[in-house]
């Protein structure tokens, strides 16, 4: 039966937020419309009928999303409202909205959890063209979850399984792609701290001098440019798991100021003068290996001895090829639900071949391969020549991705013109310059000149390219 698609606002000053939520919402079969402001969401109900559902900001210029809640209340008791707040804000606002049938998001959040909230206020409100990719929510808990039935992997499970209890520092070694960041998740789920947020940094995308404050936060004022206090990762993380990812990409003075935030477990935001007191449980991750980095004196060996209280290594995909059959499937059917397009499973001498393979990427490149498999090839079982000509179409060597990005962009575009944004050409170019940046500084694990190098700019170029405001997560 076609019913309507439910409506939704979202209401937040920043437009990247606006933007990823109101796509993946739409993505879900609502229709979306974003707002800046408190006042131009109010403005808009005096000419417009109310949403079904209203995702609000809390903290914004002009009115406050509280503010509007308060407003929202009394004009249209019955529409369901989603505050989104920085953790650290919770706290204080939430007495105001006890008694109310509103939810929270804390930032930052998982775009699947937001969706899923949707749903769950809003049940089979969702447009039925779209809905029917079955269960979107299914995808996002599948995504949390390690597959793998090999020795190692189990031994990787009992090993969670114990040390999520325990309050110690971890650390997680691996190649790219091998679930570290999984692993710390998992970590943090099955621990006592679960309820409180699990907040990753990955050290090796944010330019060094962005780097202190992005971990500890600063004032409005600490230096050019920082007009609003900034609340670090340590504190969003209070209570909770920060997981530093690619720590050996850390500069050797803020490895010093991590020690002793590690071992005082206070600090104080840059430029600030308020003693801040944290709970964090800290899970690092690298691909490097440390003791050499400590032996070229590139990283500091007490904060290696502190990090590394207990050590969790996560073998290459290729040591572990029985597990390869599992997860291609799972993720092929995740890929083909998630893309709406019809069901596929593999041939017998499909999975031999992919399980002959090396997998340089490891898992990550299985599931990129996957996703391709579910959208390109043509039946419904997946041949031997299908699963070579994927591997052979390299991801950013092939013709179909070079247009898919560019038709993301065009949708990108579109969705920015139609919210009725202005100025999106510098918005645009920034992400795609950051996009170039990270993906050449992840291919040369940080090295700056190589990375200018590889993408043909020059190294100053790139450093200033790499200017502030650069985040990854
Ligand atoms: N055992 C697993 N079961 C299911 N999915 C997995 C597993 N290991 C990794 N993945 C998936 O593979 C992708 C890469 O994993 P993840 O980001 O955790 O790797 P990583 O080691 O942190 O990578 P990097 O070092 O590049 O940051 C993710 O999409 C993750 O969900």
């Amino acid at each position: 039966m076609a019913n309507e698609a439910a409506r939704i606002w979202v209401v937040d000053d920043d437009r990247a937020v606006r933007f990823v939520l109101a796509t993946a919402l739409r993505e879900a079969g609502f229709e979306v419309d974003g707002f800046d402001s408190a006042q131009s969401a109010l403005d808009a109900l005096r000419s417009r009928p109310a949403p079904d559902l209203l995702f609000t900001d809390v903290r914004m210029p002009g009115d406050d999303g509280l503010v509007l809640l308060d407003k929202l209340k009394t004009a249209h008791p019955r529409l369901p409202v989603i505050v989104m707040s920085a953790y650290t804000d919770i706290a204080s606002t939430a007495g105001a909205f006890r008694g109310g049938a509103h939810e929270f998001l804390s930032k930052p959040f998982d775009l699947d959890d937001a969706v899923a909230l949707a749903e769950r206020v809003l049940p089979n409100a969702a447009a039925d063209n779209h809905a029917s990719a079955e269960a979107p929510a299914d995808g996002a808990a599948q995504a949390e979850t390690l597959i793998g039935g090999t020795p190692a992997m189990r031994a990787l499970f009992r090993s969670i399984g114990r040390l999520a209890q325990a309050p110690v520092s971890v650390l997680i070694t691996g190649e790219t792609g091998t679930g570290k960041e999984l692993v710390a998740r998992a970590l943090h789920r099955e621990s006592p701290r679960a309820r409180k947020p699990f907040v990753a940094l990955n050290t090796a995308a944010i330019p060094s001098e962005l780097l202190e404050s992005e971990l500890f936060g600063h004032e409005a004022g600490a230096f050019t440019g920082a007009s609003r206090r900034h609340i670090g990762r340590f504190e969003q993380a209070d209570g909770g798991t920060l997981f530093l990812d690619e720590i050996g990409d850390m500069p050797l003075p803020l490895q010093t100021r991590l020690l002793r935030v590690l071992a005082e477990n206070e600090f104080f935001r840059v430029g600030g003068r308020e003693l801040i007191r944290v709970d964090v449980r800290v899970i690092a991750a690298t691909h490097q290996p440390l003791e050499s980095l400590v032996a070229d004196g590139r990283f500091r060996a007490d904060l290696l001895h502190r990090l590394d209280v207990v050590r969790l290594r996560l073998p290459p995909l290729r040591e572990r090829r029985d597990d390869v059959p599992k997860l291609a499937e799972v993720f092929l059917q995740s890929a083909a639900r998630k893309l709406g397009a019809p069901a596929k499973r593999f041939s017998k001498q499909a999975l031999e071949r992919l399980q002959a393979h090396d997998w340089p990427g490891n898992v990550r490149e299985l599931e990129n391969l996957c996703w391709r498999l579910a959208a390109m090839a043509p039946g419904e079982a997946i041949s031997r020549a299908d699963v070579d000509e994927a591997l052979a179409a390299r991801p950013f060597a092939a013709a179909e991705s070079a247009t898919a990005w560019e038709a993301a962009l065009s949708a990108w575009a579109r969705a920015q013109l139609a919210e009725g944004n202005e100025g999106i050409h510098a918005d645009a170019r920034e992400r795609f310059d950051r996009a170039l940046l990270e993906a050449a500084l992840a291919h040369t694990g940080g090295r700056r000149s190589e990375a200018a190098v590889r993408l043909g700019l020059g190294r100053n170029t790139l450093t200033r390219k790499l200017g502030p405001g650069r985040k990854r997560r």
